[in-house]
């Protein structure tokens, strides 16, 4: 069942560095959210966490009203009614597509009748119905992302996580697997939690949108706000184009739409138009 994930106060270490810092958000159930963040911010490490894959050390991950990790508990992985979709892919490179999908069902008490029905039909809906029975090694990397998709979504899991999951191909591919994501995500109805580092990928496939810098949440909004109105000097310069107007306006400038304090002023920020981005759009 669909349902709202609530993240709070999420902190994690390895060793001496701490990776993430007290981050806290919400998804309302069925919302689609894009963390957004350079190299090394902390995303996978959060996707991690949400999964279960990674212990967090402090703070509180929800899926409704269950608890799916604090100071004391941790779910693991398979029982948070959860999929992932790696950048890697990761399908069992012995099994076909049909049985990388099929695999997801295993623990369901299912006919083979009716698990095959299902296999069939999420694989038709992925656009791979004549690819059933190919190994992984005989399809592209573009087939073999839409099988883990499949994969994903057969269980019907509420939440879906995405890790990177269009890094590894071209961009033509990407445009449009981006597309079948977003579609067959929000056709499911899961709320899902999609990380990236790449700002139009962010801003075409978001209802909301999070900036992570070094392992703190530095804004969460709509793709629109955090787009002409980004909250801090890095999130202006990481989502797009800003020039430094220091002495102009030192001491007086307001944030706001193209506009971002500083401490020594303000951070112009100049935009495209929405439409010549994607920004904003649904795809
Ligand atoms: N198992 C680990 N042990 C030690 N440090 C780690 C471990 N995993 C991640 N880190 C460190 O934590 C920081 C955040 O890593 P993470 O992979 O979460 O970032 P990211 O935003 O996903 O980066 P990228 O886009 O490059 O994958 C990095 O400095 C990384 O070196």
């Amino acid at each position: 069942m669909t349902d709202q994930l609530a993240v709070e106060r999420l902190s994690k270490s390895f060793g001496p560095t701490r990776v993430l810092d007290e981050v806290s958000f919400s998804v309302a159930p069925g919302r689609f959210l894009v963390l957004l963040g350079p190299s090394g911010s902390g995303k996978t490490t959060l996707l991690r966490c949400l999964a279960g894959i990674e212990r967090s050390d402090g703070g509180t991950v929800s899926f409704g009203t269950r608890v799916l990790a604090d100071g004391r508990s941790h779910l693991a992985p398979d029982r948070r009614d959860l999929a992932m979709v790696f950048q890697d892919y990761a399908l069992w490179p012995h099994m076909t597509a049909a049985g990388n999908t099929s695999y997801a069902l295993r623990r369901r008490r299912l006919s083979r009748a009716e698990s095959d029905r299902r296999v069939q039909e999420v694989l038709a809906r992925v656009g791979l119905a004549d690819h059933a029975d190919r190994y992984p090694h005989q399809l592209s990397g573009g087939q073999q992302q839409r099988v883990a998709l499949a994969r994903a979504l057969v269980a019907e899991p509420g939440l879906l996580l995405f890790d990177e999951p269009l890094s590894n191909l071209d961009a033509d591919l990407r445009e449009r697997l981006r597309v079948q994501i977003s579609t067959l995500t929000r056709d499911s109805g899961a709320t899902a939690v999609y990380i990236t580092h790449d700002q139009s990928e962010a801003f075409a496939l978001a209802d909301e949108v999070g900036v992570l810098e070094n392992g703190r949440l530095v804004q969460l909004g709509t793709p629109e706000s955090v787009y002409h109105r980004p909250a801090t000097p890095f999130v202006a310069r990481f989502t797009g184009l800003a020039g430094e107007l220091s002495g102009l306006v030192d001491g007086q400038a307001q944030s706001g739409r193209g506009l971002v304090r500083t401490d020594a002023g303000a951070l112009l920020t100049t935009r495209p138009l929405p439409s010549a981005t994607g920004a904003g759009s649904r795809s």
